[in-house]
């Protein structure tokens, strides 16, 4: 099966800058798949490369089998992008803009699609409402609706959730997982990491401009994550022979341990016992995504 992406040797300089230095990434038909990465990683400009909105100094890029630059209508037919920005016509009810998408991609009478879609994003109420009307968590629903006029097969959402609220959120989250199971694939990228660890099968990390991890999330948390024991003591102890190498990290009198099995928790509280240490509080944390991401973009 021709993979949904495919990336190979990307780069991309805004003059002295190396955007994108070399980017290979492939993503499988059906994959939720996570791009992730600090601020100016290079998210937003890889997908721009995409929809074709940048164009990358080398390298090349296909939706669907199709590359973006030698076949750019076929490419970006079979794309559906939902932008970081929101940027939007102030003048068009968001019906309107629906409407003329839909246009924009040779599809009419695309009413009952567009029903469903204002549906499922909860902006039924709002379709006769004026772009501009609307809060931002609504243009931002109002964008998803955007790029899935011409129900595309591979989405690229771009911190969709950034500025919507939890409840929304969740209702978003509901309706991709939903388009995810009917066979779209999904590219997400998002700085909640823990929405990440949740809906994607895979994840790459981007720092830079380069991939620097790629990989299943589970596979993810189990390599670079632990369980964590917080203690925080009534004064600062020094940590003597093996408990020295379980720490995580020290704040004052707290100090965070790393553990993979649970029986280790009462070694580790004896440990600091011997070592005079008081414990007033105390606290369990699941490996997650954060530890992950941090680790990860520490490493290199
Ligand atoms: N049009 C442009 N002109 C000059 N520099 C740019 C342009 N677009 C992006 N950059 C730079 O390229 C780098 C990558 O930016 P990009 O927006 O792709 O990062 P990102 O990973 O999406 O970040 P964020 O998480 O903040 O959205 C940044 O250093 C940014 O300043």
């Amino acid at each position: 099966m021709i993979p949904a992406i495919r990336i190979a040797g990307v780069t991309k300089r805004f003059r002295s800058l190396q955007a994108l230095a070399g980017v290979d990434l492939e993503v499988a038909q059906g994959e939720f798949f996570g791009l992730l990465g600090p601020n100016g990683a290079g998210k937003t400009t890889l997908i721009s490369s995409l929809a074709g909105l940048a164009r990358p100094d080398s390298g090349t890029l296909e939706v669907m089998g199709h590359d973006v630059v030698k076949d750019y209508r076929a490419a970006r037919l079979a794309l559906g992008v939902v932008p970081q920005e929101l940027v939007f016509d102030p003048f068009f009810s968001v019906r309107e803009m629906l409407r003329i998408q839909s246009g924009y991609f040779g599809i009419r009478n695309n009413d009952d699609w567009i029903d469903e879609i204002l549906h499922h994003l909860d902006l039924t109420g709002k379709a006769g409402a004026n772009m501009r009307m609307l809060s931002g968590g609504m243009k931002r629903r109002a964008l998803v609706a955007q790029a899935l006029v011409h129900r595309p097969p591979v989405i690229v959402l771009d911190e969709p959730t950034a500025g919507v609220d939890v409840e929304l959120r969740q209702g978003l989250w509901q309706f991709i997982r939903k388009l995810n199971q009917d066979g779209h694939t999904i590219v997400l990228t998002t700085h909640y990491l823990e929405e990440a660890e949740t809906l994607c099968g895979r994840i790459a990390m981007l720092k830079a401009g380069r991939v620097v991890a790629l990989d299943t999330t589970a596979n993810l948390l189990q390599r670079f994550a632990s369980h964590t024991l917080r203690v925080s003591l009534e004064e600062a102890i020094t940590l003597a022979g093996p408990l020295a190498g379980k720490l995580l990290k020290t704040e004052g009198s707290t100090l965070e341990f790393g553990f993979d099995a649970f029986d280790e928790v009462a070694d580790l509280l004896a440990g600091v016992r011997t070592c005079g240490g008081k414990v007033v509080d105390m606290v369990l944390g699941k490996p997650d995504m954060e530890q992950v991401f941090v680790g990860i973009m520490n490493q290199n």
